[in-house]
């Protein structure tokens, strides 16, 4: 089943094209990397995916549900980092995901407190979750930010640039924490990343896109076929400007 359909999208703003008449599936189970420079109109596209902005044409379904015409159950199988997570710094980990635990109607109050934990265990921050998030670094932010999007036990995550400003610690982590989800829950991801050598090493799938148009669309065999001996880099490379 697919769990993610992007059918036909088209965005301008102004007179200029943002993206330009992209469609793509991405199954269950899958991990699929986002890929294309910058500009290329990826945050677009995910804020579409998340309904945060309307695309002019076409249709976006995650979990079979139209994200424009039915959002929340859309959105209630689904958790996203589109921005960098916001929390309060003053506030501890665990408080911040109590507060925004609040959100999910689905999850009743007198579970709250035992989801929040699970999900601190599940990122690896159970040790650190009454510390106040200001002390956090920036990896232990994005965890905790996973955390949040973990709450309502979304079957899909979006993830835009997760990587970015991490260390090469912080983004192994992430790595083995995507892995994890992936194959102990079962969580199927979409993510957006420059880093080729960690999408590499994690994506069971592939969506290339340049100038807001869709370039490539496959499976990682069928990546590793076309590119031959090439590493995935320089075979981005020669696709992006060929
Ligand atoms: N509201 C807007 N009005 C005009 N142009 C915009 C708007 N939003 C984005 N753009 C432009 O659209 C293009 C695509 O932007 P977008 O942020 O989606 O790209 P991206 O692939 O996420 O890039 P990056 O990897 O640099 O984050 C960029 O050239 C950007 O400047």
């Amino acid at each position: 089943m697919n769990i993610l359909e992007v059918n036909h999208i088209s965005k301008k703003a102004g007179r200029r094209t943002l993206v330009n008449d992209i469609s793509f599936t991405v199954g269950e189970g899958d991990v699929c990397g986002f890929i294309g420079p910058n500009g290329a109109g990826k945050t677009t596209l995910i804020r579409m995916m998340t309904g945060l902005i309307r695309p002019d044409n076409g249709t976006i379904r995650l979990n079979g549900f139209d994200i424009r015409r039915d959002r929340i159950q859309a959105m209630n199988g689904a958790g996203a980092i589109v921005e960098s997570p916001i929390f309060f710094p003053y506030m501890s980990g665990r408080d911040n995901l109590l507060n925004l635990a609040k959100l999910h109607a689905d999850l009743p109050k007198d579970k709250r407190a035992a989801r929040v934990e699970e999900v601190l265990g599940i990122v690896g921050l159970d040790g650190r979750g009454g510390d106040k998030v200001r002390t956090y670094s920036l990896g232990m932010k994005q965890r905790l930010g996973i955390a949040q999007a973990l709450l309502g036990n979304p079957r899909l995550i979006l993830l835009d640039e997760p990587a970015n400003g991490l260390d090469p610690m912080g983004i192994r982590e992430l790595r083995r924490l995507i892995s994890e989800l992936n194959e102990k829950h079962g969580i199927t991801f979409f993510v957006s990343s420059h880093l080729l050598d960690e999408l590499q090493r994690v994506c069971t799938r592939f969506v290339m896109i340049r100038e807001g148009r869709l370039l490539w669309q496959g499976s990682r065999e069928e990546w590793q076929r076309a590119a031959g001996e090439r590493s995935l880099e320089d075979y981005f490379v020669e696709m992006m400007t060929s």
